[in-house]
């Protein structure tokens, strides 16, 4: 038995008072004792007397988050919820103060009816150390930046961004054509940059050459910084605070780029920010008041006037709000369009009456159809819908906090909110994930199956209605409700015409060897991404 004693003195008022004024020699198997008692009284109440004790879920999950946190470093969280949705139906306990549930009307009721705050779990995405849409928790502080960016992402504004957006989905056609019949590519490295240029022109105006800088073997460090972002975010949330700065001296130079990730995406938009405010001398920036005139983003926020105070948006907020917007559309958008061509280089079924369909429209295969056309095209639309579904680039649980008071329970201050017949009770998180309810086998059958098919309406009749709009309600690629993808039009826009364009100039074509079910296995880091990291496809020139 170790002889090393701890001496404690205490002054504690609830220890009885001659306790307090001895020393008690405490060896250390009474101290292990003691964290043993400990924490199985903790397991005990947590299984057993928690307000969240009647939940079905596994016990070990209802005992401590390590289980589900093991899941998430390994980047599998949308499967193992999705598993215990098969196992324990749509309510589960998936931590001690978490549960997940896959319910339509549930999903309604916490993001858009009772508006729920975000968890803190957003926090390790601040961009530039501040706050910006995607991380302000509260609802009332997320309301005033979405007041200020919303009217850019309005579809006819984004309407006079699409001569850009068309101008650098032409050249990208250019160059997959020169790499047709030679190499493969690696799509999500091609896109990201590609998508690097597409929202820098409508967030900043700029054009930043990304895809110039792809074609001679660089990566542009936007694109870099953007890709490395949230595994600093992951790194930020398991690092101690006060370790953060000695754990990014460590040498490494894949660290430091990504603990760096933040500060170079920040220099890159405040570069910007200095090029507006000093064409804002010469009155480059527009005037007050011409809402409907064409203006990138950061333009628009730089004039914006808060209700509250009518004072403008401070400069670092503009940076941060600008930063979490090229975070948001370029990864997700790249990973998507990387597996609908994936899936198109397999089934060639769905390419045929794709181009079939493209072919009519764009009897010049250069000449991009307006937007208007494409969104007319019937299987063009059912296709990216079943892309959304399966291959959706956020499967992930979006955290809520049950707030101490909801709209519903707001003259009962202390109730509980009501969640499928369960009460619980403030402070609980609760959320869902696209990943099961775009996978509910009684609303898409052969959910696995990737089948456009699905989305378009055989006869019109009322059943053949309800069964469509079934399956609307439970297509939440974008989340739901007040805190819905901001960009969602915008990605609508790019994913339509860059589709449009490749299917229509290019067979695509998969080596089994390099790109399979294997290496494209659905990895869930918040934003999806293949587990081999990369997607190598080959672009063939069509003949006509
Ligand atoms: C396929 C592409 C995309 C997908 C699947 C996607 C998905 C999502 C999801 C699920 C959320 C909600 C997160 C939550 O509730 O916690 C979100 C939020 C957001 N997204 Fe997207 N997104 C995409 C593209 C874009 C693009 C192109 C932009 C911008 C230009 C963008 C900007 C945003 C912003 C600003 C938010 C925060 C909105 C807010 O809280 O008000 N996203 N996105």
């Amino acid at each position: 038995m170790s002889t090393e004693t701890l001496y404690l003195t205490s002054s504690n008022v609830a220890l009885p008072y001659f306790l307090a004024r001895v020393a008690i020699p405490i060896n250390s198997a009474s101290i292990l004792l003691a964290t043993i008692s400990f924490l199985l009284g903790v397991a005990v109440y947590r299984l057993y007397f928690s307000p969240l004790a009647a939940i079905p879920g596994p016990w070990y999950a209802a005992v401590s988050d390590l289980w589900l946190n093991t899941w998430i470093a390994r980047l599998e969280q949308h499967r193992t919820i999705q598993a215990l949705f098969e196992q324990y139906g749509p309510v589960v306990r998936i931590g001690p103060n978490k549960v997940a549930f896959c319910d339509v009307t549930t999903a309604r009721s916490v993001y858009a009816i009772h508006k729920f705050d975000k968890s803190n779990l957003y926090k390790s995405l601040l961009t530039n150390d501040n706050d910006h849409a995607m991380t302000s928790l509260s609802h009332s502080e997320h309301a005033i930046r979405r007041k200020a960016f919303a009217p850019h992402y309005a579809v006819s504004n984004l309407t006079l961004f699409q001569s850009e957006i068309q101008n650098f989905a032409g050249k990208l056609t250019e160059t997959l054509d020169r790499t047709s019949g030679k190499t493969s590519v690696e799509c999500l490295e091609l896109f990201r940059h590609f998508l690097v240029d597409a929202m820098s022109s409508t967030v900043f105006g700029f054009r930043s050459g990304a895809l110039e800088a792809w074609t001679m073997n660089v990566t542009h460090p936007v694109v870099g910084s953007i890709h490395d972002f949230p595994v600093r975010g992951i790194l930020r949330s398991v690092v101690p605070s006060f370790l953060w700065k000695s754990f990014c001296r460590i040498p490494n130079s894949r660290l430091r780029r990504i603990c760096d990730s933040d500060k170079t995406l920040a220099e890159f938009v405040g570069e910007r920010l200095y090029d507006v405010r000093s064409g804002l001398h010469s009155g480059a920036l527009p005037s007050e008041g011409l809402d409907n005139e064409k203006m990138p983003l950061m333009h628009r926020l730089l004039r914006h006037r808060l209700v509250s105070t009518g004072e403008l948006v401070p400069d670092h907020h503009v940076i941060s709000e600008c930063m979490g917007h090229m975070i948001a559309g370029v990864d997700t958008s790249s990973t998507l369009l990387s597996y609908l061509f994936w899936e198109l280089s397999r089934r060639s079924d769905i390419m045929i009456k794709l181009q079939a369909e493209l072919d009519e429209v764009m009897t010049d295969s250069k000449i991009i159809p307006d937007i208007s056309v494409l969104n007319e095209l019937p299987f063009l639309n059912a296709f990216l819908k079943e892309g959304l579904r399966v291959y959706g680039s956020a499967p992930a649980f979006l955290e809520r906090v049950v707030p101490a008071r909801t709209s519903a329970t707001v003259s009962k201050a202390d109730e509980d909110f009501d969640l499928m017949g369960y009460a619980l009770p403030p402070g609980t998180i609760v959320g869902t994930q696209a990943w099961s309810m775009h996978r509910n086998a009684d609303v898409f059958p052969s959910a696995e199956t990737f089948l456009p098919e699905r989305w378009l309406s055989t006869d019109g009749s009322d059943a053949e209605e309800d069964r469509l709009m079934k399956m609307s309600q439970h297509l939440m690629p974008f989340g739901l409700g007040t805190r819905v993808c901001g960009g969602q039009n915008l990605a609508r826009m790019m994913l339509k015409i860059t589709l449009a364009t490749t299917v229509r100039n290019f067979d695509i074509i998969a080596n089994s060897a390099e790109t399979n079910e294997r290496t494209m296995k659905i990895m869930d880091a918040f934003v999806s991404q293949p587990l081999a990291r990369e997607c190598r496809l080959s672009f063939l020139t069509r003949s006509h």
